[in-house]
């Protein structure tokens, strides 16, 4: 996969923007600031100007692949752990795609389609020491896990390298991403609040839906948004 960057030193949302513009196949929009970065759900996405990674990756998918969209999130989650064991740092997924180092949020992950296109926005902290109060105890950065300031392009390319692996394997159907997924998934084995639930964390399925059981020993799916790790994450989210 060949990119293409395009460099704002401030904008909106680098996501808004490739989606508005339908950038193609390839396209790499990043940024120094945004203004209005946006996260899932719709919450704000905040990260301190000239500090941190924040691009959106614009891809198309195949016909073959849209039955199956809901396990991009995931792939994009395991590029970004694998770009991060690259530089030397392990990291682990909680589900779908929060990418944490020690319990803590390093990088956010935000997939968008529309039609045929795919948007995959990340956020990730590469040299912000401090944070909001609001999030100061349940976010990180490389800079704080490493000890020194990392050089930005450095991280980005490391990210765009493992977001081409990973996607080719997401066009190619392979499901032998559960498993290596399951190895870096944060929580699993434990048991979490799942609404007002408490529920042991299995795994993921094929399409990347998360795999409980129940206090009675019913095995159930979780849809995106359906979860809730409030109550049991509260101090990481
Ligand atoms: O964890 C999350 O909620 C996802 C955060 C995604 C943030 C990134 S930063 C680059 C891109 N542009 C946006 O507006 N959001 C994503």
């Amino acid at each position: 996969m060949e990119f293409k960057k395009q460099f704002f030193e401030v904008i909106d949302s680098t996501n808004r923007y490739a989606l508005e513009h339908e950038c193609a196949h390839g396209m790499v929009i990043y940024t120094d600031e945004q203004t209005a970065g946006i996260g899932r759900f719709k919450r704000p996405w905040q990260a301190a100007a000239g500090m941190n990674v924040m691009m959106s990756i614009c891809v198309d998918i195949p016909e073959e692949s849209r039955a199956v969209i809901g396990r991009l999130a995931l792939f994009c989650g395991l590029a970004v752990t694998a770009a991060l064991q690259q530089l030397g740092v392990e990291a682990q997924v909680k589900w779908p795609n929060d990418v944490l180092v020690a319990g803590k949020k390093l990088a956010g992950i935000l997939v968008e389609t529309r039609g045929s296109k795919a948007v995959i926005g990340i956020g990730l902290n590469v040299n912000q020491l401090d944070f909001p109060d609001e999030v100061a105890a349940k976010a990180t950065s490389l800079a704080l896990v490493t000890g020194t300031e990392l050089d930005r392009d450095v991280v980005m390319d490391a990210v765009l390298g493992q977001f081409a692996i990973y996607f080719d394997r997401f066009v190619a159907g392979t499901t032998d991403f559960v498993a290596e997924y399951e190895r870096i998934m944060y929580g699993l084995g434990s048991w979490v609040k799942v609404d007002a639930d408490q529920v042991l964390l299995l795994g993921i399925d094929a399409s990347g839906t998360l795999r409980i059981r129940d206090e009675i020993g019913m095995e159930r799916l979780v849809y995106s948004g359906a979860i809730s790790f409030e109550s049991v994450y509260a101090d990481m989210l």
